[in-house]
């Protein structure tokens, strides 16, 4: 109940401290506020120093190490701006960041970001001096990367089993750390204990040197480095097997294959670097015709023929090229952008479906009637094909993601079956065809890589590259098996046109030979 002051002076003495201590609650409570809004400000001024650059996005985030940077910035910056904001209580500001945080980058999308660059990197030869300095075959980002990006990339090298990267990772991190000392505590730590994992990890059945003198040898930076700060010590009661079977552990966990076992799988890296020209021999070359397509001189085909150019001969790969004008090109990306949806894939086992590191992109679904220029396209590709898609045609539209690429498959489904067949429930039939648009040119890498024949196609906007994965008995192609190769420098769309084998059964007679 409220005390009536003023009916007693004595009294009053309790109002006196009630006053001081008011005050300086008061205080603290503004001090803290300042002190909170003086690291906001220090952080707003940092990431507007450090923005990447408002005019032409599309340019900037062709770069993987601008994706790489952009990534970074949300998963780190804003997020800790978020924890800086706890103070400000019910404020339209945290309200509106909670809502943004729930959509950017976390810290799992940077870990997927380091892994694009060592996938890049591993397919590409990249040199790790230049990735350092930004550049990526000469093209500069004005991306730096500093001591903790380089564990960083060492530690998505060395979860990965891609040993011969780790190390020169992190000994550039190591020593960018000596140049400049600048790198988080709790960074120089893992750092640390990643070097030592790394060499238990390497070296564990090799006894010829301690494994001090081994640390020394593989990074002679460590002990250096480990001068500079108060190290305890802590890691060294781990050993080497508990180590292992954490690693173990860990991969079995997450119930995915590392990207070194799909390297060892597909090994498409050297078809991803060459080019047409290089790999085709000259004996299929001189049969390879490029000519003006009529289709058996279908009518709206001699109004205007389609440029058709043969990639290989067994099996027949062409493509269509100006299949699709830039204008249609385009409407279909836009249509596409909003449903956009990440790609996912049954594990190792095939018992699990979630994302997956074969396939990094993103993929949205249409069916004809979706809008006219989908429609249109189809009945293009029709029309040049002869094949028709089944009553639901879908075409799928994809976009590839940082260093994204989808290891070698096959486009028919393959199961145990001699047939090498899979029940189709929609009694649809199997993919008997691949027609594949590219919607956008990739200036580096992105090329389809076609494993047998040994040829890549590249990415050029407008057209469709169209081969059978069946034999006209039915039976799959082995020789049609392809992969997308990593995106190294662009933005990749690309859309897939699967035929069904019903409905085709006169376009694409039966053969009563298999193999044919
Ligand atoms: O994008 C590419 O180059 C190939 C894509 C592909 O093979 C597929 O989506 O099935
Ligand atoms: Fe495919």
């Amino acid at each position: 109940t409220k005390y009536d002051w003023f009916s007693s002076v004595s009294v009053m003495e309790d109002l006196v401290s009630m006053d001081h201590n008011f005050l300086s609650t008061f205080g603290f409570y503004i001090e803290g506020r300042q002190n909170a809004l003086n690291q906001l400000k220090t952080m707003k001024a940092l990431l507007e120093k450090t923005a990447s650059p408002i005019n032409e996005p599309e340019k900037y985030i062709i770069h993987p190490l601008n994706q790489y940077s952009l990534v970074k910035r949300f998963a780190l910056k804003w997020s800790k701006i978020e924890e800086l904001l706890e103070v400000f209580r019910n404020e339209n500001i945290r309200s509106q960041l909670n809502q943004m945080v729930a959509y950017i980058p976390d810290k799992s999308d940077l870990v997927g970001a380091a892994e694009a660059i060592v996938r890049l990197q591993k397919s590409y030869n990249l040199d790790i001096n230049e990735l350092v300095n930004g550049n990526v075959k000469g093209f500069t980002s004005g991306t730096f990367l500093k001591s903790e990006d380089c564990f960083r990339m060492g530690k998505a090298a060395f979860e990965n089993r891609l040993f011969d990267l780790c190390e020169p990772w992190l000994n550039k991190s190591l020593e960018l750390y000596v140049k400049t000392q600048k790198i988080k505590r709790d960074n120089i730590t893992s750092l640390l204990d990643l070097c030592k994992q790394y060499v238990s990890l390497k070296h564990m059945n090799s006894r010829k040197w301690s494994s001090l003198s081994r640390l020394n040898v593989i990074f002679p930076l460590y002990f250096f480095s480990r001068g500079f700060i108060v190290y305890k010590g802590e890691l060294d009661s781990e050993s080497a097997e508990s180590l292992q079977e954490n690693n173990s552990k860990d991969s079995q966990e997450n119930n995915t294959m590392s990207l070194d076992d799909y390297e060892k799988i597909t090994d498409h890296s050297n078809l991803c670097l060459g080019n047409f020209t290089i790999v085709c021999p000259n004996d299929v070359k001189k049969q390879l015709k490029c000519y003006y397509f009529t289709n058996k001189q279908h009518p709206r085909l001699l109004l205007s023929p389609i440029k058709l150019e043969e990639l290989w001969n067994f099996p027949h790969i062409v493509r269509f090229h100006d299949i699709v004008s830039d204008k249609e090109a385009n409407a279909i990306i836009e249509l596409a952008k909003p449903q956009l949806e990440r790609v996912e894939g049954s594990d190792i086992s095939g018992d699990n479906v979630g994302t997956v590191k074969y396939r990094v992109s993103s993929t949205a679904w249409f069916y004809d009637d979706a809008s006219y220029v989908v429609k249109k396209l189809s009945q293009r590709v029709s029309d040049a094909t002869g094949l028709t898609g089944y009553s639901e045609a879908l075409q799928v539209v994809a976009n590839y993601g940082m260093g994204g690429h989808y290891i070698a498959h096959y486009d028919h489904a393959v199961a145990n079956d001699s047939d090498g067949r899979e029940e189709h429930p929609q009694d649809q039939g199997a993919r008997i065809a691949t027609a594949l648009f590219y919607l956008s040119d990739v200036p580096e890498g992105g090329s389809t890589a076609f494993l047998q024949p040994r040829i890549a196609a590249e990415p050029i906007k407008g057209s469709a590259v169209f081969w059978f994965n069946l034999f006209p008995s039915g039976k799959g192609d082995s020789r049609t098996l392809h992969a997308a190769c990593p995106v190294l420098i662009g933005n990749k769309w690309a859309s897939n046109k699967w035929f069904r084998e019903f409905g085709n059964e006169f376009v694409r007679r039966c053969d009563l030979d298999r193999n044919s």
